[in-house]
Parts: structure tokens; sequence; C-alpha cells
């Protein structure tokens, strides 16, 4: 999993009281611009989770890690928050839905009595809680029937009424880590409070400014804060001010006014005098972002096209997973659906000079997901053995005799089948072998496998993909861009001005949610008081 795999940076103070108030038991929900660390912080707050409440011999069901979107969800080795809470989709009728929500069973046993008594609005605030289709933290309604309630914002009489039905043992994360990210970390219930989600802590992450969730036709989109129990939740955000993605300050406050929508001259003037064309040092080139998925993979089929030599087609192998509690195997259309939401897709078309990302962490701090690469040729596991190139796997660290056996074992099972070998930016070579993608519950229970090699092709990326990764080379046209925070998410993958370059940049093309920016200024305004 990334989460273990990420080296260890030392937090600024920023993030350590963030972290002490975690450790203090206080619900919490911190933002900042992109690069801020949001996301490294989060990972660092499971993983001590993790390992306090398997000290303490809770185990799985006292953390659950989820998710609201699949991708997010394999990133940090969770589930997605539909899966957590039983309702797929989220498309049946409400009855359906409740049956489906409060089907985990301690939940289900203490409020029997009350099923009666829930009504539609209850049904909706829950919902509108859980069902977040994008990773920002965000909301949507889930039936078209509920758009029909009387107000966008859940009231507080309905609030009230839904404290009742949040008993249950959660801490709740959000965050878009590649994700791109919501998580919820189930922890600790308070039998008996009468707050909302039975009064457990919530840890929620993530920036509001950046990519909004995605329309699902006329549907209503909700933030959130906006839902009348985050108040009870959630005293104040703290927000993190210091950006380690750009170490150049000018450049971090000119994509900080982006972000808020507050374009001065001068940043115009200087973001479209980065429509330059760049030089770029080394054999790879800049990565493009694209709007939309389809843009970027008709980019990458074209770029791939071009090179006049063999293709070689790597498919994946999938894996069924068993349910079990319920004792069965996960149906063929639940495991294509949690397959789909995967980095990888089932069959990856290659070249030799294919321009790849690596989609794993191999090597912590030097080899991670995100690592751009080309591919230099096609060989086998002895043939690469023979030449002292390394294998796209996690060696063990005891020692060198089990290192020198689990690398024998690997090679074995690879037989003489040819590999990707690819030179990765930092002139690191490896021979990119099949590996694991699981995708797991919130529990961490496996549904479905597949087993293919870590990389994809990256001349292009969709913005959307991009969210999370701090990107080197960067090439954003911005001349298509539609939504709020489309703009920010590219520009601010790129880690300096030198290698960024931008065509089509116009103040219309940046654009910020005003919900968001006048919640975040009553926020600001809050915390000075
Ligand atoms: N305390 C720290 N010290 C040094 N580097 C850090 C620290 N925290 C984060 N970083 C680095 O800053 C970069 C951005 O971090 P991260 O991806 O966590 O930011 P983020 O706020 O989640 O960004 P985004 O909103 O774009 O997803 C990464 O390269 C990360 O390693």
């Amino acid at each position: 999993m990334p989460n273990s795999q990420e080296p260890d940076v030392e937090l600024s103070n920023e993030q350590l009281d963030v972290l002490e108030m975690v450790q203090d038991g206080e619900s919490v929900f911190f933002t900042g611009s992109a690069g801020t660390g949001k996301s490294v912080l989060l990972r660092k707050i499971i993983r001590i989770c993790r390992r306090r409440y398997a000290q303490q011999g809770y185990g799985d069901v006292s953390l659950a890690v989820t998710a609201s979107t699949g991708l997010a969800a394999v990133n940090i080795g969770g589930g997605t928050l539909h899966s957590w809470a039983g309702i797929g989709l989220g498309k049946e009728p409400l009855g359906v839905l409740m049956q489906n929500f409060v089907g985990f069973a301690e939940w289900k046993r203490r409020k029997e009595e009350a099923w009666e008594n829930l009504d539609k609005r209850e049904m909706y605030l829950k919902a509108g809680i859980v069902f977040d289709p994008e990773d920002r933290g965000e909301v949507i309604k889930p039936a078209p029937d509920v758009q029909s309630t009387e107000s966008p914002m859940v009231s507080s009489e309905e609030s009230d009424e839904a404290q009742d039905l949040k008993e249950g043992e959660t801490i709740h994360v959000q965050d878009s880590t590649e994700v791109q990210k919501g998580e919820t970390i189930r922890i600790q219930g308070h039998p008996g409070s009468n707050k909302p989600f039975g009064g457990i802590q919530l840890v929620l992450s993530g920036d509001f400014l950046q990519l909004p969730p995605v329309n699902v036709g006329a549907q209503r989109v909700l933030f959130a804060f906006q839902a009348s129990t985050w108040s009870q939740c959630i005293d104040r955000p703290v927000f993190l001010t210091k950006v380690f993605r750009q170490k150049d300050e000018e450049f971090a406050a000119m994509l900080n006014n982006i972000r808020l929508g507050r374009l001065d001259p001068e940043t115009t003037q200087r973001m479209q005098a980065l429509s330059r064309p760049v030089r770029y040092h080394g054999e790879l080139e800049p990565c493009d972002l694209f709007p939309t998925r389809e843009e970027a993979k008709r980019c990458n089929d074209n770029r791939l096209r071009e090179i006049q030599v063999e293709q070689l087609s790597f498919f994946a192998k999938d894996i069924i997973g068993y349910n079990l509690r319920e004792k069965r195997w996960y149906t063929l259309y639940e495991v294509s659906q949690s397959l789909d939401s995967l980095p990888v897709p089932d069959k990856i078309d290659l070249k030799v000079g294919a321009q790849v990302m690596l989609v794993k962490n191999i090597v912590p701090g030097v080899l991670v997901n995100g690592s751009m690469g080309k591919v230099i040729g096609f060989i086998s596991g002895p043939e690469a053995h023979e030449q002292g190139i390394g294998l796209t796997i996690n060696e063990p660290k005891e020692d060198e005799y089990h290192r020198q056996a689990y690398i024998r074992k690997v090679l074995q099972s690879l037989g003489k089948g040819q590999w990707p070998l690819v030179r990765f930016d930092n002139w690191c070579t490896k021979l990119c072998v099949p590996r694991y993608f699981d995708v797991s519950d919130h529990e961490g229970k496996v549904r479905a496998t597949r087993h293919q090699i870590p990389i994809i092709l990256a001349w292009a990326l969709s913005i959307h993909k991009s969210q999370g990764q701090t990107l080197q080379r960067v090439r954003v046209n911005l001349e298509r861009v539609f939504a709020n925070g489309q703009a920010y998410v590219a520009l601010s993958r790129a880690t300096s001005m030198d290698t960024l370059q931008v065509t089509n940049f116009h103040p219309s093309k940046v654009m910020a949610s005003q919900y968001v920016l006048d919640w975040m200024r009553q926020q600001q305004l809050k915390s000075t008081t």
C-alpha cells in the first residue's frame, strides 16, 4: 500500500498541531491549497491510528478507512464510502438504500425499533453525507425525489433526527490524494451520544477549491460544509499555509491567487508569459494535462501510434475476491466495477520510446507513484537479472539472503516472458514486472485483485487523474477548461514555472466556487475572533 511506502517526512509545526488535535480525540477538518501536505499528513494520521488501534487490540473493525472514489480508496488501502455504507451506487429506491445502509450489524441491532420512525428526510441527510461522488469532501443528493425536499441545505430539524441514526464507531477522513480522496476511519463510538455519527471523532481533509464533484444528470451538488450536521461535528477548519510543492514563493502566491479566483493584472501577465516553449532537460517530455479522460487517452494513443516500432500488449490477470462475512464470491458485476477504479487497465499497449508513469511505490522517495520514465526495451526477467537490473517489486528488507531468495522466486514466476524495461527520470532503470493491485472494502478485505505491470502511458493525463500528483514537467492548454478549480488543479501540479508551459491562459478560465469562497471567508473570520 502506498501509505506504508512513503518516506517519513518531518511534519511542520502546523501539521503537527493537527496531528495533536487528532490524537487528543478532537474532530478536525484540515484544508489548505495544493501542495500544503494534506495528503502526507492524512496518511500519517491513518498510519498512527492503525498502529494505535492494533496495539490496543481493536483490529480491523475499530478502524475503517474509506474514500469517496474507488481510485482514492485504492491509494489509501481502504474502501469507498458507498461500500462502507453498504449502499452500492446509491441508485436504488430510498427504502432499499436504507435497508442496505443500516446493514452493518451492530448499528442495525441497536436501532431496530427506531426503523419505523425513520423518514425520507433522515435518509436524505444520511445519504447526503455518505454520497460523495468525487473526492473533495463535497456531497450530492442521492435520488431525484430527495431533490424535491424543501431546502438544498439540510435543516436543523432533520439533523436533530439524524443524530440518532449516526450511532456507530467512526472517524471520517476526507481528502484527495491521488487521489484524490476522502477517507473514513472507524474508531470509537459513544453509545447514547446525541451527536451526529454517535459523537465519534471525525477527521476530514481536502480543498473545496480544487475539482468539484461531477454532476450526475440534473442532480444538485452540495458541499459537505453545507450539511447542517457539519457545524455540530467540526468546530472550525484548520488552514495549512506552508506550501511544500513549489519552492518558489512567488509562484506559490500566484497559484493561490488563481485558487481564490483573484486574478490581478500582474498574475495574468506572468501566466500568459508561460506560453513560451520550454526546453526540458533529459529525454522525457512534459505531461499534457487535459480536462477530460477521452482527450488524454486520444493524445496517448496518437503518440503511441506515431512510433514506428513493434507494439507489445500486456494483459492483466484479474482475480475474484471472496466475501468471508457473506460466505460468497463477489459477483462479476461487483468485481468489474471494483477493477474499473484501479489505476491500471486490463490491457496496456507499449512500444520502445513510450513515455510512462509508475503507479506503485517501489523505492520510497526514489521510485514512487507518479515517477515518469521511458520504455527503452523489452527483456525477460533472467536477462534483467544477468544485467544487474532491478524489478518493480518491493524487495524484503530483512537481509541479503531473504532478498535474493525472494528475487529468485519472482524471477521463476516470470518465466521467459518479455517485460518493459523503463528508464525513469532519475536515471534509475527497472524491469516493469506485474504487481498485484487490490481493491479492498473499508476493513481492508480484498474484493478483487488485478495482476498487471505497474505503469501507464503518460504523455498525457486527465486533470482529474493528475489531482494529488506532483509533476516535474507540465504542459497545460486551458482552452477547454470548464469547471471550477480545474485550471488551478492543473497548474498547481507543477513544481516550478521553469518547467511549466501554459497556453490559452485567460482570466475567464480561472473559476472558483463563490459558495466556497464565502464559506472560507466566514471561517477565517471566525478563527481570528
Ligand atoms: N512536512 C513536509 N516536509 C517536506 N515536504 C513535505 C511535507 N509535507 C508535504 N511535503 C511534500 O509536499 C508535496 C505535496 O504534498 P501533498 O501531496 O501531501 O500536498 P496536498 O496538500 O495533499 O496537495 P494536493 O492538494 O495538490 O493534493 C509532496 O511532494 C510532499 O512530499
